[in-house]
């Protein structure tokens, strides 16, 4: 069978909005993986055929070469399947037009983000790349540095609370305060649901396409950018393509983490714990959604303020409907990788601000004794659950986990009802797993 490329693009039924090539390269984005290719390309390549102007991506992998590989040998072309429960749709892109090694061509890399024309560089390099020894955050210095004061935007995308704002730190402790001169930091939220590609998203493609595409990703129909207005230069029409712009990202930022990543991370734990390959299977689980619906109702919704017009509610039942979507078989342990760097977003600030409202968050707490079952690396029947986390030495090394100030916040470890609470659920865990505990619920 033949793969997709320009040479087989006019056969298909399926044609992107823009090619490779039709518009310059204003955008470089770091971090070649799922979530990229079906969010921010997706946004971009509308807001193109939308709204005109040069701003084609040129696409960074900072190490592995496994998305890059196939991408080039499809001349820069892939697509993004929509998959609900009925069905698969089909979409072809054609909005990179240059696609770059950090780790083995860090020199074009850099000469690329010098590059005056380039206006805005976008992130997606996962939580643990935020720190200044991180290879990719060294090469985005010397690139900002090259620059000479041409002004561009650095839009993290990153699912982390105020990410702008991190990254404005970072930087501006190696660069100096007068970068922010020429250099923006817009916050901005994103959502969309990319479960990591497999060969059977491979073959989907196949099938809806008619010619192979070793580059394609599959996603959920919802896709949410909210960003703050803060770009130095021009920038894309993204608002063509359904942003909202705002000054606002921060209440919006707090309701996705603490919502919907908060439950993703929830069902990530209890159910790889309880055997789930998958979070809507996870959700399936006896228990499971009314325990979910607890912890949003009871410990999340409190300690939220919803953009205006939102309603927490309403909010709350799209993310169990989200999660519940078949066809995703976004996998638990998936989303359970790299616990330290997210359940300080996800769940620990909830915790801390109803600990601090006076209130014991149960459900929360469930979680978080789930997330320390799930560390110590065995299911309820005993099969190993791998440890796959930065901090994996230091979790296994702990004798106290809640010890660990890298992840925990300060009073965690000296608040006796909360350890008393995590302790009850650990040994309901522990003696029943996690459907009989849940099922013993109220
Ligand atoms: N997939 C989603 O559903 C989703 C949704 C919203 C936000 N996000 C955000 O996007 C990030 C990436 O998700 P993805 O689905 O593309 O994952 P992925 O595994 O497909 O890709 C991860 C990307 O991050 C890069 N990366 C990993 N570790 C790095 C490091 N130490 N330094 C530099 N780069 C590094 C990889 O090279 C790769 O390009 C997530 O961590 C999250 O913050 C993902
Ligand atoms: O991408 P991660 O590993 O940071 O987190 C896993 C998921 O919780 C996350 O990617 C969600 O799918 C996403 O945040 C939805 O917008």
């Amino acid at each position: 069978m033949e793969r997709l490329s320009r040479r087989t693009l006019d056969g298909l039924d399926h044609r992107p909005a823009i090619r490779p090539g039709d518009a310059g390269v204003g955008v470089v984005h770091l971090g070649l993986g799922a979530f990229h290719r079906a969010h921010q390309a997706v946004f971009t390549e509308d807001a193109i055929a939308k709204g005109g102007g040069d701003w084609a991506i040129a696409a960074v992998a900072p190490s592995s070469r496994s998305v890059l590989d196939p991408l080039i040998e499809q001349d820069l072309l892939y697509s993004v399947l929509t998959l609900d429960a009925e069905r698969v749709r089909p979409r072809v892109l054609g909005v990179h037009a240059a696609a770059l090694h950090a780790a083995g061509d860090p020199a074009g890399v850099e000469a690329r983000l010098a590059d005056p024309a380039v206006r805005v560089v976008t992130l997606t390099v996962t939580e643990k790349a935020y720190s200044r020894d991180s290879a990719i955050f060294r090469l985005l210095v010397r690139g900002l540095r090259a620059r000479g004061g041409a002004p561009v935007a650095l839009l993290s995308c990153d699912n982390l609370p105020s990410n702008g704002r991190r990254l404005r730190e970072l930087v501006v402790a190696e660069l100096g305060e007068s970068i922010v001169e020429s250099v923006g930091f817009p916050c901005s939220m994103v959502d969309r649901i990319v479960p990591a590609s497999t060969e059977g998203t491979y073959a989907m493609a196949q099938a809806a396409l008619g010619v192979v595409d070793r580059a394609a990703v599959a996603a959920e129909p919802f896709s949410q950018w909210v960003i703050e207005d803060d770009f130095p230069a021009d920038r894309p029409a993204w608002e063509l393509a359904g942003a909202i712009f705002t000054d606002d990202v921060a209440s919006w930022e707090r309701l996705k983490l603490r919502m919907l990543n908060g439950v993703h991370s929830a069902l990530a734990y209890l159910g790889a714990l309880a055997g789930a390959p998958t979070i809507d299977r996870a959700l399936a689980l006896p228990g499971m959604r009314a325990a979910m619906e607890s912890f949003i109702r009871t410990d999340i919704a409190p300690t939220l303020r919803p953009p205006e017009g939102l309603s927490i509610q309403r909010y709350g039942e799209s993310v169990l409907e989200r999660f519940s979507n078949p066809a995703l078989r976004h996998r638990t342990l998936q989303v359970a990788m790299d616990g330290t760097q997210k359940l300080p977003q996800r769940l620990l600030g909830t915790i801390a601000d109803r600990r601090a409202a006076g209130a014991t968050p149960r459900y929360a707490a469930l979680v978080l004794a789930a997330w320390m079952r799930f560390v110590r690396g065995r299911a309820d029947d005993g099969t190993p659950l791998p440890l796959d986390d930065p901090l994996a030495d230091r979790l296994r090394a702990a004798p106290s986990l809640l010890e660990l100030d890298a992840v925990f916040p300060p009073g965690f470890a000296d608040d006796a009802e909360l350890r008393a609470e995590l302790d009850e659920w650990g040994k309901a865990l522990q003696r029943h797993g996690v459907v009989g505990t849940l099922g013993a619920l109220p």
